[in-house]
């Protein structure tokens, strides 16, 4: 009888590794002496050391060629949130997600790593320390976190210690650092366009931002620490700077430190709110006609007004983390890394 070949436990897969995430947790996993496939729909750089797999994840042949003798597989692929495409999110981050774990079982990967997110539980009300024993939102606040709660379902129910595959869901918040093609550019973008002039809400309300490195670390961790003796299977797990800071300041660091005016006029919560509504059932409804995309959407202004940040005693306790850059040094090394983008540039 042919024995099956255990893939060897430095061998690993990053789905949506071409991503801002994705690439900075290949560039660790690297350091620490793994070698990495990287299954993407796009190539987005070239390294030593890593496979390119080119395909999209809801193909499965196209995936098994990137898992074979591969132990451990990281899922952190998602269509951007702004694209704000329900059939594209349902596409990837469910139906896709289930044919990357029928993947895995098939090529033998034993444990599986998935990148959820802290939204999961944010139904655009305060979250204060929240703890991953919240209930999942009953009323996701956009398709992108519908989706992310199906996904983040898909991955947990499927750890399996019987059948030796198992699953851990790492949930970050606001991850922002080099390369990041979201929340400084957006930022910049509307700053630019003169629209950052105002705070929405009284300015005081406290929200975490992680930096990159930080939730890369986490990643590993829970990986490495995945085992079926672990508490860690089938479990999620905030993963934060554990620096909570009020919004706008953090807006303000970033736009000051390239060059722009902070925000100084105050504008009341509910309106804004109200009119990013408005403007998101305008742009659904006049669709066919004309497409435009607003800037203040409803999920962003809930982000902008309120609290939320996130405990993370169960990583601390289970796996052992610790923020590895503190929220000065990363957004230091955020701005410097974005010489394009300063005022005048
Ligand atoms: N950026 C954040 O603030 C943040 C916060 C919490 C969670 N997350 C999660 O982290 C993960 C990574 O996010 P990111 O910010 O690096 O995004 P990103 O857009 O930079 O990376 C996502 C990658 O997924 C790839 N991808 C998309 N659809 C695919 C498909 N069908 N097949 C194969 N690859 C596909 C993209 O090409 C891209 O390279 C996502 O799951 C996201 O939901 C992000
Ligand atoms: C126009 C201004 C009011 C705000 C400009 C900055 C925003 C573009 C970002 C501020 C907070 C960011 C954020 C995300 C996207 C970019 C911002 C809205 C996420 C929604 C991206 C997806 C993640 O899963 C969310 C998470 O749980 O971490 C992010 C939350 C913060």
């Amino acid at each position: 009888m042919a024995t099956r070949v255990r893939p060897s436990s430095k061998r690993c897969a990053v789905i949506g590794g071409s991503g801002f995430l994705g690439r900075h947790l290949v560039e660790k996993l690297l350091d620490r002496g793994y070698s990495v496939s990287v299954f993407d729909i796009r190539q987005s750089y070239e390294l030593p050391g890593v496979t390119f797999h080119q395909g999209d994840l809801c193909d499965k042949q196209a995936l098994l060629p990137a898992l074979k003798d591969v132990s451990l597989v990281f899922h952190c692929a998602s269509p951007a949130p702004a694209s704000d495409d329900r059939g594209l999110f349902e596409r990837v981050n469910i139906q896709g997600t289930r044919t990357v774990i029928q993947a895995c079982i098939e090529a033998g990967v034993q444990k599986m790593v998935l990148t959820s997110s802290a939204s999961v539980v944010f139904e655009g009300t305060d979250i204060e320390n929240g703890r991953e024993d919240l209930p999942y939102a009953k009323k996701p606040i956009d398709f992108y976190t519908e989706t992310k709660i199906q996904q983040e379902k898909l991955v947990l129910e499927a750890c399996d210690k019987d059948k030796g595959f198992l699953t851990v869901a790492i949930r970050p918040h606001g991850i922002f650092g080099p390369r990041d093609p979201q929340l400084v550019p957006i930022l910049v973008d509307t700053a630019r366009r003169g629209k950052m002039k105002f705070i929405i809400g009284d300015g005081t309300n406290l929200v975490d931002f992680t930096f990159v490195e930080n939730v890369v670390h986490g990643h590993i961790l829970a990986a490495e620490r995945l085992r079926p003796d672990s508490p860690a299977c089938g479990k999620p797990y905030h993963i934060t700077n554990d620096e909570p800071i009020k919004f706008w300041d953090f807006m303000s660091e970033v736009l000051v430190g390239l060059g722009y005016a902070a925000p100084r006029y105050h504008l009341p919560y509910a309106l804004v709110y109200g009119l990013a509504l408005l403007l998101w059932l305008l742009a659904l409804i006049l669709h066919p006609l004309v497409s435009f995309k607003p800037t203040f959407t409803p999920m962003r202004v809930a982000l902008a007004g309120t609290h939320h940040y996130y405990s993370c005693d169960r990583a601390k306790e289970d796996l052992g983390y610790k923020p590895v850059v503190g929220l000065k040094e990363g957004i230091e090394r955020t701005v410097q890394s974005y010489p394009h983008l300063r005022q005048g540039a």
